[in-house]
């Protein structure tokens, strides 16, 4: 008799158990929906994703779903997890607003930009690369002095003469670079060499000893800028470009602009 009792309890205990464990899937994901992104300036025109949705795209992502553990709760209409999931494809599904660059947008924000994702990211390198192009931080490089007589481009230069190499004019030799102009960063792309063109960070001995810790800074600042906002101009003109006086080439007209913190901000906060 206390068999019959033992084993018919069983699947008893075994459902209490299970249930007692949803219930507490559904308390944790309840307790871990993050906050919705704090409010910054919105820009109108630009087609926003809507917090509410990727908030629960990501705690439903997240979560485990104990029918998938016994495929019986699902008979006792114990699935409040896979309804909600369907729920929400069905909130999700509004092809116009998901473009490609949505889409792509949605399988990254998942994770915020690393150090070791840069050298990964080589359209991000190759932005950078064209902007210290046409806009070099040190466009005339650092004063040198030649140490000995010597011949540079077919002219004598004495010993003790200050040497400037215009990097800028360098960057823009259209001998040297296809629509010199353009900002391309696909030219980066073609697999040629240009360290003999690009000289950002000069080049030889006294060549910038920071050069790769540099672009590393940058590449994670510029990739973490993209990855948390959405940006726009503050009006309808195109940036000004033009070169303030200064050794650093500041901007002649300081540059402004409108952001909008994107979902993967409230993972950053929170
Ligand atoms: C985007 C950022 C940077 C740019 C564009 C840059 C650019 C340059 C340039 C053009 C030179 C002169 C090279 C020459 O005359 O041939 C230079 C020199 C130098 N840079 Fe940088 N640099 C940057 C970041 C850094 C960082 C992060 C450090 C240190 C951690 C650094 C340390 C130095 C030093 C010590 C020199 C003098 C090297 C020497 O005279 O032998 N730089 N840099």
């Amino acid at each position: 008799m206390e068999d019959i009792l033992f084993y018919t309890s069983l699947p008893l205990i075994f459902i209490l158990f299970t249930f007692k464990f949803f219930l507490q899937t559904k308390r944790h994901n309840h307790q871990n929906l993050p906050p919705s992104p704090p409010s910054l300036p919105i820009i109108g025109h630009l087609h926003l994703l809507k917090p509410p949705i990727m908030r629960d795209v990501f705690a439903y992502g997240g979560a485990a779903n104990p029918a998938d553990f016994l495929p019986i709760l699902n008979w006792f209409g114990v699935n409040g997890y896979e309804k909600k999931v369907k729920a929400l494809a069905k909130r999700e599904s509004q092809p116009e607003y998901y473009t490609d660059q949505i889409i792509k947008g949605l399988i990254m924000v998942k994770t915020l930009v690393d150090e070791p994702d840069i050298s990964k990211l080589p359209y991000l390198q190759s932005i950078i690369s064209e902007t210290l192009r046409l806009c070099p931080a040190a466009p005339m490089l650092v004063p040198h002095l030649s140490s000995d007589d010597c011949i540079i481009g077919g002219f004598d230069v004495p010993r003790d003469t200050m040497v400037l190499v215009n990097a800028w004019a360098v960057h823009r030799d259209p001998e040297l670079w296809d629509e010199p102009e353009s900002f391309k960063p696909e030219r980066f792309n073609s697999g040629e060499d240009f360290s003999h063109k690009l000289i950002p960070f000069g080049m030889g001995r006294r060549a910038c000893p920071g050069a790769g810790l540099a672009q590393r800074v940058v590449g994670l600042t510029l990739g973490s800028l993209i990855q948390c906002f959405d940006w726009n101009r503050v009006g309808e003109e195109m940036v000004d470009m033009t070169e303030g006086k200064g050794t650093t080439t500041p901007k002649a007209i300081p540059l402004e602009a409108m952001c909008k913190a994107r979902p993967i901000v409230s993972k950053v906060l929170s």
